[in-house]
């Protein structure tokens, strides 16, 4: 639904060049929720803005919808028409709103259609059932200087969905609510993506956010992708530093000398079975638990577990193709247990 290829966008200002984007490709499948991820000034602003043409990329292609909006002329302030047609199919909403105080809520959200010369009933009727969507029919004539953060964001997504969009673009959009109210706007983001199977591509500093909503992460880090992918496959991807974020188990048990520490990472059906302890009653040894934890990523049961098993990795190989046998990831600890490996029985 969303592509990109070898997206780069070089800012130039007084002399000075400052590459936000260096070669990202990004591939978000119809009817997901994909967060990009990263720390300040890793390039996220700059790639949502790039996907709508906001900001018109230096090199590189953006298509959303099977159309190429790179090749359509015009950019940033000076869009052609096949361009701003295509830009209606696309929704954006933002951190801090962007409503006009002057204008009641329904005024807000009729905007977009007002500018596209829809009649007067058909944008009341439009506005009326987008409201209602998002839970605000009974704010209509309220103004936004009345409503809280969270009510706030919902007329930004409605103005966003005003359009009919396919996607829906969002610029940490619950970065300057509290949690409560964050889950809340993460929710109706979720139900917005099913019920109108809208793709939604979201770029968060927020773990949680990630965590919490997404189907599918980007990893950024100084204006390229690191890691990306479908959460539960980066959960079962060893080393990955996406899934580490995703599920930390913390530093606290680390094991003893002569043992092997072993991180097991169970999805599904596999967390009901019992393995520690099949494994303790098979091979005879005794386990020690060092950590555990349990979420829910991406909609499905995720568990990760940190046990320490007597003896090297060397006199643990059968132990550990056992569990491996059992469809559970097992990285084995390096000795030194500063750096995950792979761990040679792979
Ligand atoms: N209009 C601009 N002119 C010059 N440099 C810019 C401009 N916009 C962004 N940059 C630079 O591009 C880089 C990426 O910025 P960008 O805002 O995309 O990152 P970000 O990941 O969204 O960060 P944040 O979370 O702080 O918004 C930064 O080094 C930033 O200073």
């Amino acid at each position: 639904m969303i592509t990109t290829t070898d997206l780069t966008k070089v800012y130039r200002s007084r002399g000075r060049e400052v590459t936000a984007l260096a070669g990202v490709d990004l591939h978000v499948r119809p009817g997901e929720v994909y967060g990009v991820v990263g720390t300040s000034g890793a390039g996220k602003s700059t790639l949502i803005r790039c996907v709508n043409m906001l900001e018109r990329p230096t090199s590189g292609t953006v298509t959303v919808d099977g159309v190429e909006l790179t090749a359509l002329a015009g950019g940033e302030n000076r869009a052609g028409k096949e361009l701003r047609e295509a830009r209606r199919r696309i929704g954006m909403v933002f951190q801090h709103f962007n409503l006009l105080a002057s204008r009641t809520v329904q005024q807000n959200v009729e905007l977009p259609l007002e500018i596209i010369g829809l009649d007067r009933t058909e944008r009341r009727r439009k506005a009326a059932e987008l409201l209602d969507l998002v839970g605000l029919a009974d704010k209509a004539r309220s103004y936004p200087g009345q409503l809280s953060g969270g009510q706030k964001q919902r007329v930004g997504i409605a103005r966003a969905l005003a359009g009919d969009p396919k996607v829906l673009l969002s610029d940490e959009a619950t970065s300057a609510l509290d949690p409560e109210t964050t889950r809340s706007i993460l929710k109706l983001l979720r139900e917005l993506n099913q019920q109108l199977g809208l793709t939604v591509l979201l770029i968060t500093h927020e773990m949680d956010v990630i965590k919490s909503v997404c189907d599918s992460a980007a990893l950024m880090r100084g204006g390229r992708v690191i890691e990306s992918g479908a959460l539960t496959d980066l959960l079962a991807e060893p080393g990955s530093e996406l899934a580490r974020e995703l599920f930390p188990l913390g530093e606290s048990g680390t094991g003893r000398p002569d043992s092997t520490v072993l991180e097991i990472t169970f999805q599904g059906d596999t967390s009901a079975q019992p393995f520690v302890s099949q494994l303790a009653r098979t091979y005879q040894i005794d386990i020690n638990i060092l950590g555990a934890a349990v979420e829910t990523i991406a909609g499905r049961m995720v568990g990760r577990m940190r046990v320490e098993l007597p003896g090297s990795h060397q006199d643990n190989v059968v132990p550990i193709g056992y569990l491996r046998e059992q469809g559970l990831q097992v990285d084995v600890l390096d000795p030194a247990r500063t750096a995950k490996t792979n761990g040679a029985a792979a």
